[in-house]
């Protein structure tokens, strides 16, 4: 990739010219906190750098952005040369509780607290398991029994190794242990242990870069704090979105002995950053404004679907439903590879439910022997990625099979040769896109009575996290979702916005006078009292847009295509029934977005209206 041209702002410059031991750069969204690495990298050729981020997708983003003296990494990718020993036996990977379930022969709902107990050890700076780590589901006179149980798995677990052998076994148990045993040494126990050796990167490199820093758990940050190199941190605390992985921003800013604030985003114009200060101000009381320095960068609330564009997703099920209704119609990349999103978990949940004797290889749905029994273990652990599975399994039925071999065949490996790239939330982070769709299966974090949710918990703060990070990945156009336009919906009637401020925020109309329009289309009925074509305008107002074009032509058609990628539906007659209209009027609109490319042929292979019409045309066609 062409390196960035730079040209640090006041506060960029601050931070570069910084001769602090460590340095923490904090920073909202589009701050320039990754740029301002890379140019301290380029700055400092002579050094040996090692830059470390979280997720792969950033981290080869970034290999292909710093220059040649830095070493690129996430955590997980510096712990490897310990997980690498546990890949070798075949030993490495999820562990769920239905394996300690198996292993131990324990009961499932024990087995999950066992599990969470290994994690919170994992992921803390500590070097032996505690009460502590124990979840306090369990009472405390029951602790120290949870302990001795982590304790023997932990144990369980270091003997997957290739070497490793427990206390006075023989190679012949060994072997039989390896053959038998169902655990698996999971991300972030290799991590753990790799810390547990006190790894001096020191040694290895004479700084250390280290982005995101607000998604580092505690094992992490002992390890970095323990160098004796210089250490750069950037991140943003708002940004914090792995906390279900025990990553909750382990850095105190006392730990430093220089704090840098950077306010001023580069990626997006001032509308864009109008709505990121509403939702933090809103939710967190957030004092600081997200501020644009592109104030001649005026936002489109519109996708042009002829040109690329990524879809930002909170949930795995509903990026499979979008990229199911592109098929035919356009190439898609799945950010970090569709083979990382549970697509082959969700044929194997369908070979579960139906049936279908075919072999199953999923660690996790092969412990099931029936549809029933893992629909049981879903309810009891509330595992959401499970739940999800079901209900796409059993909204798409058979068809699934082929859709995922549909969905890996429409995928291309590199992100410039797709027309769409999808992710999930979780994915975006640190990426940028110029046009960006958010999908409507975000948290609602605004209450059916209209009121604000008080974000009382770690859990529904990370989703107010999401919802940021997803809205500020967006550089030039963005299709809101329904959960932010909620809250701008919120914020106008509670007076919290000022409608002159944003509208004025969004009228530095660019040279050709590019049209500004909120799509802000709703599910179900366009013109339903639950969301009002005046509350509509008013958003529309708010960004001064011209809420006359929410209505333009093609609106069936768009609708059509909204209820598809939000709700799943795949029928005339479901159609006809969420957005009003004869089933006739629906399928006539959708056979004619057939014929046109926007929509694929395979997708109403079940609905006989639409492909009667089709194949009447095909007929005519022929004729
Ligand atoms: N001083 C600058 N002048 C012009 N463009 C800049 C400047 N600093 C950063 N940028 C650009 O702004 C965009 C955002 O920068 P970057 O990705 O580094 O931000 P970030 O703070 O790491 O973002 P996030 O935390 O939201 O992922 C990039 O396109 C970058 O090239």
């Amino acid at each position: 990739m062409a390196a960035i041209a730079f040209t640090p702002n006041t506060e960029q410059a601050v931070a570069l010219a910084s001769t602090a031991h460590r340095l923490l750069v904090r920073a909202k969204a589009g701050t320039g906190k990754t740029a301002l690495l890379i140019e301290h990298a380029r700055r400092n050729s002579h050094l040996r750098l090692l830059y470390v981020t979280f997720g792969k997708a950033n981290q080869e983003d970034a290999a292909a952005r710093f220059p040649q003296n830095v070493t690129t990494k996430t955590s997980h990718g510096l712990a490897w040369e310990v997980g690498g020993q546990f890949k070798k036996t075949g030993k490495q990977g999820d562990l769920f509780p239905s394996q300690l379930a198996k292993a131990y022969n324990i009961p499932m709902a024990f087995a999950r607290h066992l599990r969470e107990t290994l994690h919170n050890f994992m992921v803390s700076a500590d070097s032996e398991i505690l009460p502590a780590h124990v979840p306090s589901m369990i009472g405390d006179a029951d602790k120290p029994k949870a302990v001795e149980w982590a304790v023997l798995v932990w144990s369980d677990l270091l003997r997957l190794r290739q070497w490793s052998r427990g206390c006075g076994e023989s190679q012949a148990e060994r072997a039989e242990f390896l053959d038998t045993t169902p655990l698996r040494m999971p991300h972030d126990g290799y991590l753990k242990l790799w810390a547990m050796t006190n790894p001096e990167l020191h040694h290895r490199y004479d700084a250390i870069l280290l982005d995101e820093y607000q998604d580092t758990n505690p094992v992490f940050a002992a390890v970095i704090l323990r160098q004796s190199c210089p250490v750069r941190l950037a991140g943003d605390d708002f940004q914090s979105i792995f906390g279900f992985r025990g990553a909750y921003n382990a850095f105190d800013p006392a730990q430093f002995d220089e704090v840098v604030t950077i306010s001023e985003s580069h990626r997006f114009g001032p509308a864009i950053a109008k709505l990121a200060t509403m939702l933090l101000t809103e939710f967190t009381g957030e004092q600081q404004p997200v501020r644009s320095s592109r104030a001649d960068l005026a936002t489109r609330f519109e996708v042009d679907r002829t040109q690329p564009y990524a879809i930002i997703g909170r949930t795995n099920a509903r990026l499979f439903a979008s990229a199911v209704a592109l098929l035919g119609t356009k190439r898609l990349h799945f950010v970090g590879g569709v083979d990382e999103y549970p697509f082959d978990k969700l044929v194997e949940v369908h070979h579960l439910r139906a049936n279908t004797g075919a072999q199953l290889r999923d660690p996790l749905i092969s412990a099931f022997a029936s549809f029933s029994q893992l629909e049981a273990y879903a309810q009891d652990t509330d595992d959401k990625e499970i739940h999800s599975l079901i209900s796409v399994a059993k909204q798409y039925g058979d068809q699934i099979p082929s859709l995922v071999s549909q969905i890996k065949a429409a995928c291309v490996s590199k992100i410039e040769d797709a027309d769409v790239a999808l992710l999930t939330a979780h994915r975006s982070k640190g990426l940028e896109f110029p046009q960006l769709v958010l999908l409507s299966d975000f948290h609602n974090l605004i209450t059916d009575g209209g009121l604000p949710l008080a974000l009382d918990t770690p859990e529904l703060r990370q989703e107010l996290h999401l919802l940021y990070v997803a809205l500020t990945r967006a550089k030039s156009a963005i299709e809101l979702n329904e959960q932010i336009l909620a809250i701008v919906r919120y914020c106008e009637t509670a007076g919290r916005v000022s409608t002159e401020a944003l509208a004025a925020s969004n009228s530095t109309v660019q040279g050709g006078g590019a049209a500004l329009v909120v799509a802000g289309e709703p599910e179900g009925d366009f013109a339903a009292a639950e969301y009002g074509v005046g509350a509509f305008a008013n958003v529309a107002e708010l960004v001064g847009a011209d809420a006359a074009l929410l209505f333009d032509g093609d609106e069936l058609e768009s609708r059509i295509e909204l209820a598809i990628l939000r709700q799943g539906l795949l029928t005339a007659a479901g159609l006809a029934d969420a957005l009003g209209g004869s089933v006739g009027e629906v399928a006539d609109a959708v056979a004619t977005m057939v014929r046109c490319g926007r929509l694929s042929a395979v997708l109403f292979l079940d609905c006989e209206a639409v492909t009667q019409r089709l194949v009447t045309n095909i007929q005519l066609d022929a004729a």
